[in-house]
Formats: structure tokens, C-alpha cells, sequence
């Protein structure tokens, strides 16, 4: 594995996404496992009087070919304690994490993945080209096929235009892209990213975002960390949420959000004083933004009589937003309150 990021070498994958996709779809169900941790422990002794500090107290997950994995939870959970101890950078304190179906840490697995670390360091002085091309050289690239490839992932992540400055140069963005371009450029079966979104602005969230569903549909398995859990939702078939050490909630997406209409929201212009008045009186929540009220109906069963009331009372509608659980609600729902919540 290089400093900054690619673990690598490897062939292509040889199937394609998650949940969303045919081949996919198949791959993931065929279930074949490419990454399994298992009561996975770390203990660390900080201070001059060794202190314990139980970063990750039993920690257990799946990833299978083909699925982007989201691994969440709030800063200090534990994430990047896991993903060290999955790539070989730290030893466990106890249980096992198996790559590939070898123990880790196991240097042919590894030459498998492609690795991002949280905030990649890369050497000041060397080019984005010159690392990626170094990180290329350690996974047994060489000559024009490397040049090539190189050149096709500075363009990949979008920094083809800044190739040839001093990394020291660079935005956290552009080194993140770096970083990314580092780990891809082996074109890896397996993925794993600490972070990928950390330092973009929205527009570069967004394209990482993209990035990621590109890969998993050109065949790679993508095992990525978060704590912004609005960052994962559109895109991931299966998470684990991680709190203090542990896992909270784990499990198949769509099985795990409530696909049921929380609450409504109607916007309405013009709603005089009394027809808000009225809403409130019969148990909905109203809300005064500008020069517009937001009506909050729970469910949905009675959103046609708000409608009816708001026109006979002389308002206009201006939107109707049928509200579903996030992932922000179900882990307030389920991680904060009680044990492990599991839907495979
Ligand atoms: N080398 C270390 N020595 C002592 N404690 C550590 C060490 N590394 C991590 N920790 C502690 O372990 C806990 C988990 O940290 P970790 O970095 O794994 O969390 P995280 O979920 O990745 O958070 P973040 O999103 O902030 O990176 C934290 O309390 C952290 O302070």
C-alpha cells in the first residue's frame, strides 16, 4: 500500500452493481462475500498511565460484490479505527476481518483494493500525476499503459487541469481528487474510501457522489465512511451505522427506512389568520416562513381535506411535500434508543 493511497493491483471486477442495477443485482445476490468482520475489537492505551480507550467494541458487517456499503456514524464512532484495522494498518485487540476471504492482513488482498484514507497525505513536492503515477508504478503499471491510465484518472476525478502543480498547492478538494485518482488507478475490485466527501463543497460532494455510482456500475464493490448521513441515502444498497464502538443499525436500506409517508407538508399563500387558526385547532402544525405558511399534516390521510379547507378559504397552494423517514430519523429512531436494529 502506498502512503497516501492505493493498495492495489488486480484485475477488473467481473460483475456489476448493487440493488439498482440487472447484473448487479445478480452479483450481490449470488452473495459472494468480499468483505466479513467479525466481533472486531480496538483498545487503545493513550497517556502516560495507559488509559484505555475502547474505539471499537465488537464490531460486525458484511459487504458483498457488486453493493456500495455506507459505513456511518458520528464523528469519534469508530470508523476509521474499523477501516485501519481492515487494511492492515493496525492490528485488532480482538475478533477477525477476512478480505477477499483471507485473514487480514493478507498482501494479496490487499493488492486487490483500491484505499482511500482519511485526509490522504501525499508527499508536498511531488505532482498530482507524478503520485498517481508513482502509486500506479507500485501496483505494476509501467510504461504507456500507465501514462494512459494515469492520465485517465487525473480526468476521472476532475483535476486533469491542475496535473502538473506541486501538490503543496492544491485545495483539501484537489488532494482529496488525488487521493481518489490514487486509489483507482489499479482499477481495483474493491473500493474502500474513509471520508471521500470530507473538504468538497457541495458541487464536489455531489460529483464524488456520482463518481462512486459510475464505479459500482463499471463492476467495483464500494465500502465507503461518512458521518453525513444525507450523503448516503441515494446511493448505498446496504449500511452499517456505527455509535460509540458498536453497530446500531444494520441492514438493506429500503428494508430499514420506513417507506410510509411520515408527515405532509402543504405550502399555502394568502391563508388568513383564521383558516391557520382552524388547522391548528383540528392537531396540524403551522409553520410561517416569509410570506407563505407550511401546514404539517401527519401522515397523509388528511391532506385532502386541508386542501379543501385552504381553496374554500380563499388561499392558493403553492406545493404539497409528502415527507419520508431519512436516515437522520430512523438513526434517531433506532440507533439512539435501543440496540441493534437489523434488516438483511
Ligand atoms: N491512535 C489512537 N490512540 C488513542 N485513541 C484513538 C486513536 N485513534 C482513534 N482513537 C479514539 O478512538 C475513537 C474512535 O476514533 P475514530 O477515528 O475511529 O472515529 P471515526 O468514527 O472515524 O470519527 P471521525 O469521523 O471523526 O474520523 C475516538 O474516541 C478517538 O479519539
Amino acid at each position: 500500500m502506498s502512503e497516501a493511497g492505493a493498495i492495489d493491483a488486480g484485475g477488473g471486477a467481473d460483475s456489476g452493481g448493487g440493488a439498482d442495477s440487472g447484473a448487479a443485482s445478480e452479483s450481490a445476490a449470488a452473495g459472494e462475500t468480499l468483505i466479513e468482520v467479525r466481533g472486531l475489537k480496538k483498545t487503545f492505551r493513550v497517556g502516560f498511565f495507559g488509559r484505555r480507550v475502547e474505539a471499537v467494541k465488537g464490531v460486525d458487517f458484511d459487504v458483498r460484490r457488486g453493493e456500495i456499503f455506507g459505513f456511518l456514524g458520528p464523528n469519534g464512532a469508530g470508523k476509521t479505527t474499523t477501516i485501519k484495522m481492515l487494511t492492515g494498518l493496525i492490528k485488532p485487540t480482538g475478533g477477525e476481518a477476512f478480505l477477499f476471504g483471507a485473514r487480514v492482513p493478507s498482501a494479496e488482498a490487499r493488492r486487490r483494493i483500491g484505499f482511500l484514507p482519511e485526509n490522504p497525505y501525499v508527499y508536498p513536492y511531488l505532482t498530482p500525476r507524478e503520485f498517481i503515477t508513482l502509486c500506479g508504478r507500485l501496483s505494476g503499471l509501467a510504461g504507456a499503459a500507465l501514462a494512459s491510465r494515469t492520465q485517465a484518472m487525473l480526468a476521472k476525478v476532475g483535476i486533469a487541469y491542475a496535473a502538473d502543480r506541486p501538490v503543496r498547492r492544491l485545495s483539501k478538494g484537489m488532494l482529496q481528487r488525488t487521493g481518489l485518482a490514487a486509489a483507482l488507478v489499479s482499477d481495483p475490485e474493491l473500493l474502500v474510501l474513509d471520508e471521500p466527501m470530507s473538504g468538497l463543497d457541495p458541487v464536489g460532494r455531489k460529483e464524488v457522489r456520482d463518481l462512486i455510482l459510475e464505479e459500482r456500475a463499471a463492476g467495483r464493490t464500494i465500502f465507503f465512511s461518512t458521518h453525513i448521513l444525507s450523503d448516503v441515502e441515494a446511493m448505498c444498497d446496504r449500511v452499517a451505522i456505527l455509535r460509540e464502538g458498536r453497530v446500531v443499525v444494520r441492514g438493506a436500506l429500503r428494508k430499514l427506512l420506513r417507506g410510509d409517508v411520515l408527515r405532509t407538508d402543504v405550502t399555502l399563500a394568502g391563508a388568513s389568520v383564521a383558516l391557520c387558526r382552524s388547522f391548528e385547532q383540528q392537531g396540524h402544525g403551522v409553520r410561517t416562513r416569509a410570506d407563505v405558511v407550511v401546514v404539517e399534516i401527519e401522515g397523509e390521510k388528511q391532506v385532502g381535506d386541508v386542501l379543501r379547507a385552504a381553496l374554500d378559504g380563499g388561499a392558493q397552494v403553492l406545493e404539497v411535500v409528502p415527507r419520508r423517514e431519512t436516515l437522520e430519523d430512523l438513526f434517531m429512531r433506532r440507533a439512539l434508543s435501543q440496540g441493534l436494529s437489523r434488516e438483511d
